[in-house]
């Protein structure tokens, strides 16, 4: 099946921006903003972990996660909140941004959520070492990774102007005339290299 609205990842180091992205984006463009966190509440696919100090640490199985969400992505329009993103099959997926962050201004927004100890080094590490960005460009085609900076306020709407635009092109692409182009096996020209800056 055709999908006739996109499929957006947005992740990234907890902290970074997420949420914030995706609630905007979602608020902007109407598409849904699915919270995997949200998920795994709803269907209790979370495992607490044993980890002594990360008590609220919850293991997700990620077979059980996919069956899930997989009419949502089938459907296509949603935006993909979550720290983790190569599970996602790469076929319904048009869009990953990956939102960093300083890492003295992640850091001050974690301390503020009251991460400290070893949750808040592993966290910084992952930032530090761009766990979220190898993932993502080891999991789907590079082109469509992009990797999107939020650290002052109006970067977040510049962000979401630049991904609302995507948006726009892609269903542009992908409406009646991309099918047809599908068909003809041309290529939709939905190129998003103009979101790396
Ligand atoms: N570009 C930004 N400028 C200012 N504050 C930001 C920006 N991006 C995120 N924040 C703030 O940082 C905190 C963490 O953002 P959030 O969206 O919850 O991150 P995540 O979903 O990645 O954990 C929130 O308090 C949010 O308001």
């Amino acid at each position: 099946m055709l999908r006739t609205e996109p499929n957006i990842i947005i992740t990234g180091t907890p902290g970074t921006g997420k949420s914030t992205h995706c609630e905007e984006l979602a608020n902007r463009t109407g598409l849904h903003h699915l919270s995997i966190n949200d998920v795994v509440k709803k269907h209790s696919i979370g495992e607490a972990s044993d980890d002594p100090e990360d008590p609220n640490l919850q293991i997700v199985d990620e077979d059980r996660l996919l069956d899930c969400v997989e009419n949502d992505l089938e459907e296509g329009g949603q935006i993909i909140d979550w720290h983790a993103c190569d599970l996602f099959p790469p076929s319904m997926i048009d869009l990953v941004c990956v939102i960093r962050c300083d890492n003295g201004v992640l850091y001050d927004r974690l301390k503020a959520r009251g991460y400290s100890g070893k949750k808040l080094e592993e966290n910084m590490d992952c930032e530090i070492m761009e766990v979220l960005l190898n993932e993502a460009r080891e999991a789907y085609d590079e082109e469509i990774v992009v990797e999107l900076r939020s650290e002052k306020t109006e970067e977040i709407d510049s962000n979401v102007d630049r991904i609302e635009q995507w948006i726009k092109n892609w269903k542009k692409d992908h409406g009646k005339d991309g099918e047809a182009a599908a068909q003809s096996s041309e290529k939709p020209e939905d190129d998003p290299k103009f979101l790396h800056g």
